[in-house]
């Protein structure tokens, strides 16, 4: 696809795609942060992509996401190359993703926080949106009306009025989730959507993951160090240690796999994930 293309639009009408990730490699200066990694993403399913700290986590979901460019390898989203794209292509293709770290605007309320997540959804130019024409404003009101139904999903309806910065810190994630929601991705990227919640924030923020593969059809990818979330919600867990897929497969499975076991246990660095093991 060249620059010039027409960028394609997730909501166009279609199945979600699988997503393959082939041998795909990342390289720093001298070291190896993915390493020949491959897994599939079976459409409307949810995979998980777990490891020790410093497994590659991140560099693999920053490649996916269009952050960090490949060294090798390729990840396809059906028919579209992912691989070298830049964020804003990747995303018009339906990918949309949430950061570890809450990125919301300081002053905006949950309703304009939602809201940016349609930008890319948005037909009226800005001339149009600015002379208030009927066009444009039936458009916002759809806009809206999905915003409230997505509020209504993630159970933040009641907040929408509520600068978002300002919430607890498990309803500000749920908050950026709803964000990546409201782009109607076909593919959503989850970057430790729990991480630093209460019990209450992480089941409530578990249920909605589970109720967006579930009710929705969205394909999910997950890195997340809450092994009780990641096996309650996987259908497959890809496992990287040093870079590398140690193990491929249902979480059952993976959870008994000698080498995965080997990996968490034995890294010393990481007591939570050592003490929890994979068995959580
Ligand atoms: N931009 C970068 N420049 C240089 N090295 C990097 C960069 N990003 C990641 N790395 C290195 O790549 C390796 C993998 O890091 P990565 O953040 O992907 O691991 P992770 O599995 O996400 O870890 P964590 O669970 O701690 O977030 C690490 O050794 C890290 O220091």
């Amino acid at each position: 696809m060249t620059e010039d293309a027409p960028e394609k639009t997730a909501d166009a009408p279609g199945q979600t795609p699988s997503l393959e990730v082939r041998d795909l490699t990342v390289r720093f200066a001298g070291l190896t942060a993915l390493d020949a990694v491959s897994f599939t993403v079976a459409p409307g399913s949810l995979h998980a992509v777990i490891g020790p700290n410093g497994a590659g986590k991140s560099t693999c979901f920053n490649v996916l996401s269009g952050v960090y460019r490949a060294s090798a390898g390729h990840v396809h989203f059906g028919p579209d190359e992912l691989t070298g794209l830049p964020p804003h292509r990747i995303a018009a293709l339906g990918v949309a993703r949430t950061f570890q770290n809450i990125a919301l605007p300081p002053y905006a309320t949950v309703a304009d926080s939602l809201m940016l997540g349609r930008h890319r959804l948005t037909k009226a130019g800005f001339l149009a949106a600015g002379l208030r024409l009927p066009s444009a404003a039936r458009e916002a009101e759809r806009h809206r009306e999905r915003v409230q139904e997505i509020a209504e999903f993630t159970g933040l309806e009641r907040y929408l009025d509520h600068p978002a910065a300002a919430l607890p810190y498990g309803l500000q994630k749920l908050v950026e989730l709803g964000r990546a929601l409201c782009m109607e991705p076909r593919l959503l990227l989850l970057d430790e959507p729990v991480a630093g919640m209460t019990s209450d924030e992480r089941r409530r923020t578990a249920a909605v993951i589970a109720g967006v593969r579930e009710g929705l059809g969205i394909s999910v990818v997950l890195v997340e160090h809450d092994m009780g979330v990641v096996m309650r919600l996987a259908d497959e867990v890809t496992v990287l240690d040093f870079g590398r897929r140690i193990a491929s497969g249902p979480p059952a499975e993976v959870q008994r796999d000698p080498e995965v076991v080997r990996a968490y246990l034995g890294d010393t660095n990481n007591s939570e994930d050592a003490e929890e093991g994979v068995t959580s």
